[in-house]
């Protein structure tokens, strides 16, 4: 395949590192690098600051920490990070991009699904998430855990990095003959526009009519290196349909929720989910966004994966109802194959999931 345009493979990702375009204080993780994307680790070092702050055309980010900081967290053995408050990291990982490759972060599905609030900064920036084409200079974390304190430590990974060379989104008449040809969302009525594929919520059920989960609060730590270290119930309140199809959001809890469609990427795709109709301000349906080439692939044993859906509503209570669209997906090229793919021996968490909590629960 060649590609001009696209999104950076697993391959191309550690050709990064090796000639210096991506610089770490210590080796990568052996299982660092995903097929599109490279987990960002946690420093040594966590600033509680006062509040969230964006560093702007002219300011560092150490500049604003120096205004902002509250104190100063050792994150070597490990630290608990508190619910409410706003923590900067510096990263392990800096970048020397060249000049034609740009770069996005997202929360991990772990983080997201933990409801921790999670954004990369950049020197200079004026935009979170948002790396430009040819940055060069350090990387840092904002973390703000909203319904459970968390325990983090150097090398946790919390963010994810995608790099791309210029735009590879895929329009509207090539993301429906891609729906044709491989079916990147099982529904009847495909509903394709704005460049995405619609994604709609499902509150009827399982067999047991158990739709979702809400957080509980004032919950134990929950260390996010551990896996299945709690008793879901310890944590999270099931949620049952009883019949009605429907869910009214509080404004101030945080739900687990799943799609109603089984969604695929196929293997030379990344995908991104991103809000429905950004105008649609009541409530925000997830912080993880990125969907890896291979989710849902039948030959990377995907077959029927749903996506997670992390919900809150904003300021008023809100009822979401069965089959109500709540995001889209939208595609992208990858610039060449993945050498491995989601799912296949890449010690997955959530291939073929159906509604799932974090890998932190003991299901
Ligand atoms: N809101 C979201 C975001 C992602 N996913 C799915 C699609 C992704 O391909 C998969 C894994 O996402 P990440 O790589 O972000 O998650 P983790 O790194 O936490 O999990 P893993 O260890 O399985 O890679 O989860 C999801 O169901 N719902």
């Amino acid at each position: 395949m060649i590609r001009t345009t696209g999104i950076l493979a697993d391959r191309a990702i550690a050709a990064l590192f090796d000639t210096g375009r991506l610089v770490t204080e210590r080796p990568l993780d052996s299982d660092q690098i995903q097929p599109a994307s490279l987990d960002l680790r946690l420093g040594t070092k966590a600033f509680r600051v006062r509040a969230s702050f964006m560093p702007g055309p002219n300011s560092l980010v150490s500049d604003k920490l120096d205004r902002l900081k509250l104190h100063v967290v050792d994150l070597s053995q490990g630290a608990v990070l508190e619910t409410g408050c706003v923590y900067i990291v510096p990263l392990m990982e800096r970048l020397d991009l060249p000049a034609d490759m740009s770069a996005s972060a997202n929360p991990k599905s772990s983080t997201g699904r933990l409801d921790i609030f999670t954004r990369v900064i950049t020197d200079y920036a004026q935009e979170f998430d948002k790396i430009p084409a040819g940055y060069s200079g350090p990387l840092y974390l904002e973390i703000s855990p909203r319904t459970f304190p968390i325990v983090v430590r150097q090398g946790s990974r919390l963010s994810q990095i995608r790099f791309r060379i210029g735009n590879a989104l895929l329009g509207e008449p090539e993301l429906l003959k891609l729906h044709n040809d491989e079916t990147l969302v099982a529904s009847q009525q495909p509903n394709v526009s704005g460049g995405g594929i619609a994604l709609s919520i499902d509150l009827a059920g399982d067999g047991q009519g158990l739709i979702g989960y809400r957080g509980k609060h004032h919950t134990a730590v929950v260390d996010v290196d551990k896996k299945a270290q709690h008793d879901i119930f310890d944590f999270w309140e099931p949620l049952y349909s009883r019949g009605r199809n429907e869910l009214i959001l509080d404004p101030d809890e945080f739900y687990i929720l799943v799609s109603r469609e089984a969604v695929h990427v196929p293997p030379l795709y990344a995908a991104e989910m991103t809000p429905f109709d950004p105008l649609v301000g009541e409530f925000r349906v997830h912080y993880a966004g990125f969907f890896d080439p291979g989710f849902g692939h039948e030959a990377a044993g995907g077959r029927g994966s749903r996506a997670v859906l992390e919900v809150r509503s904003h300021e008023v209570p809100f009822i979401l109802e069965d089959a109500q669209i709540v995001g889209r997906l939208v595609y992208e090229h990858m610039l060449d194959a993945p050498e491995g793919l989601y799912g296949s021996g890449l010690g997955s968490n959530y291939q073929a999931q159906g509604l799932k909590l974090s890998k932190h629960f003991r299901s």
